[in-house]
């Protein structure tokens, strides 16, 4: 699959900003424990620097590198990196606390943000452009002095560059002369696009110094940027994991790599480390609290989903007829979906993935023709696998008689000044014994889980590991006010593996009993089945519903 370019430049360097850069993002806030997690997860993907913060600009930041430096994360692949900015202006780099504070990091590495665009300089700095050069060069030796390996983000790099080439230019020599390994150039404000980077960066080469790339998405190019970047000569490449990061977002650091490794050809990662790009991303998410997007290149959950019946037929022949690389490379998962957008190929390759063998032309037809009726009536499939495995065990005579209703009945009272209560009445035969229970709960889809959980539990007491774990409704026909059809989605969980399930209708409490119901049956029919190997994607397809 891979295509290489060129061979890699040595050294090529991934370095990691999701600690810092990544936590400027609006709502994304990190404690100290979710930086050590996220460490020690960045580390096992095996980039080569971790940018863990910005010491003595917070009590966070300054513990997270003192835990570090206390061992909380033991380190195998990456070099841990404070950040930083030049020493202020009209001081000596020696007598700045926040310069001293990258040395009291104990890291490694410190990569200090300088100014490189003149009216920056003029205007935010309100200094000269020679004080500004002076303030690198003293700040970058003052740290290699203090025994740091030192890089330099130039920021604004690009813009400083159309408006004062010479001086761009001039801030890239300096910092490389006074000791940074590499001068990072920057596109902070993101607004760049690859051929112009690919020009300056060019122009930047001949300086001699080692360069490295560090792109914002505010044109939605910061990795197209990025490998613009790369191509120009870039031997280190800044991103952030998920493109978290200021506004619009930060290079996505594994899209980068990705491409880098699977159609460069560059072995960047550890061995095998590329392979759980997905879950790392994915666990990444879990802790920032701040979900990936589904369509992330590579390791999105829909990253290798297909809905369309066309594009199923020709998978059935050969996946790489409609997939750009083979999804394990990135640890990722073929999804096939179903939707009123199916053929008969979705239906089948999604029939054998849950164990149907639907081979039987006419039998595939027939199945794909009720999919599409119940999604014209509202049903969808698409993260609803568990109805959607009941309506082919209903099509295949396959669905056991687990229990059957007879009636069920739900009634709330209010009472003046206080909340209402509702209380849900079920009739049903389970393993031959008839019950008749009745469920309170805060509301009727409460009151009825709670009312068919205590009828089933005589029979099958696996139901009392069963809860409901997220509920949805949403109209369908808008505009239609209270009499509106409404569909609901159920996530049920038995605390192995999370299912969900689809009711429809116009009563939206007769639409989720049967969301429940089926929810309960899905989950006593699979009662047995082991944890999945991979837990995650599944469930995340039903919450991205
Ligand atoms: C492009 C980037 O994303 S770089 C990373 C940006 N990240 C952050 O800003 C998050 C962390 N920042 C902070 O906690 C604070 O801004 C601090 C601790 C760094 C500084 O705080 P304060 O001293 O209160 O000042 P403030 O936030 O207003 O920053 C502006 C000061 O920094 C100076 N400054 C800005 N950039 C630089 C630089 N590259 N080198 C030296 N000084 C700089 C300004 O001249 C100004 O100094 P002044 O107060 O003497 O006028
Ligand atoms: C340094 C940095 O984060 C930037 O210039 O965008």
């Amino acid at each position: 699959m891979s295509t290489p370019v060129r061979s890699a430049p040595v050294p090529f360097h991934v370095y990691d900003t999701t600690l810092r850069d990544g936590s400027q993002q609006e709502g994304l806030n990190l404690s100290v424990n979710d930086k050590l997690a996220i460490t020690a997860l960045l580390d096992e993907l095996g980039v080569h620097f971790i940018e863990g913060g910005w010491p003595g600009a917070n009590p966070s930041d300054t513990t997270y590198f003192s835990e570090m430096a206390s061992g909380a994360v033991p380190l195998k692949n990456a070099t841990l990196t404070a950040f930083g900015f030049t020493r202020r202006v009209g001081m000596k780099a020696a007598d700045d606390p926040l310069t001293a504070a990258l040395r009291d990091s104990r890291a490694d590495v410190a990569c200090i943000v300088a100014k490189s665009h003149d009216r920056h300089v003029e205007q935010a700095l309100k200094t000269t452009l020679r004080e500004n050069l002076a303030m690198v060069s003293d700040t970058v030796a003052h740290l290699r002095s203090e025994g740091m390996r030192v890089l330099v983000d130039c920021e604004h790099f690009f813009d400083g560059y159309r408006a004062n080439p010479a001086y761009a230019l001039e801030v890239v020599h300096t910092a490389a002369e006074a000791g940074a390994e590499v001068v990072v150039l920057c596109d902070t404000n993101g607004g760049m696009l690859p051929p112009w980077i690919g020009e300056i960066v060019g122009s930047a080469t001949a300086t001699g110094a080692r360069l490295g790339i560090h792109c914002h998405n505010d044109t939605g190019c910061a990795v197209a940027n990025t490998l613009a970047a790369v191509d120009a000569g870039a031997m280190h490449v800044q991103g952030t994991i998920n493109g978290y990061g200021e506004r619009t977002g930060n290079a996505d650091l594994v899209t980068v790599v990705a491409n880098l490794q699977l159609k460069y050809g560059w072995d960047l990662l550890p061995a095998g480390s590329l392979q759980e790009a997905t879950r790392l991303s994915h666990a990444i998410a879990e802790v920032t609290n701040v979900p990936s997007s589904a369509r992330a290149p590579y390791v999105g959950l829909s990253s290798f989903a297909h809905k369309a019946g066309l594009h199923a037929s020709a998978i059935k022949v050969d996946p790489n007829l409609y997939q750009h690389i083979d999804p394990v490379e990135v640890g990722n998962d073929m999804r096939m979906l179903v939707s009123d957008m199916a053929g008969r190929a979705n239906i089948q390759i999604k029939g054998s993935e849950l164990g149907f063998d639907l081979s039987d032309r006419e039998l595939a037809a027939r199945i794909t023709e009720k999919v599409k009726d119940a999604e014209a009536a509202g049903y969808t499939y698409e993260s609803a696998d568990a109805s959607f495995e009941l309506l082919l065990r209903r099509e295949l005579g396959q669905l056991p008689t687990l229990f059957e209703v007879h009636s069920w009945r739900v009634f709330t009272q209010s009472h003046a000044g206080g909340e209402a209560d509702t209380e849900c009445t079920v009739r049903l035969t389970a393993k031959g014994q008839s019950q008749r229970v009745v469920g309170e709960g805060n509301g009727p889809v409460n009151a009825l889980d709670h009312a068919l959980l205590n009828a089933l539990s005589p029979a099958y007491p696996v139901v009392d590991r069963f809860s409901l774990v997220d509920y949805r409704v949403r109209i369908l026909d808008q505009g239609h006010g209270t009499d509106a059809t409404v569909r609901v989605l159920i996530q049920t969980t038995n605390g192995r593996r999370t299912w969900t399930t689809v009711g429809v209708g116009q009563n939206i409490v007769e639409a989720s009993w049967e969301a429940l119901r089926d929810g309960y049956l899905y989950g006593l029919i699979h009662a047995d089945d082991p944890a999945p190997v991979k837990p995650g994607l599944g469930q995340l397809a039903a919450a991205h519903g």
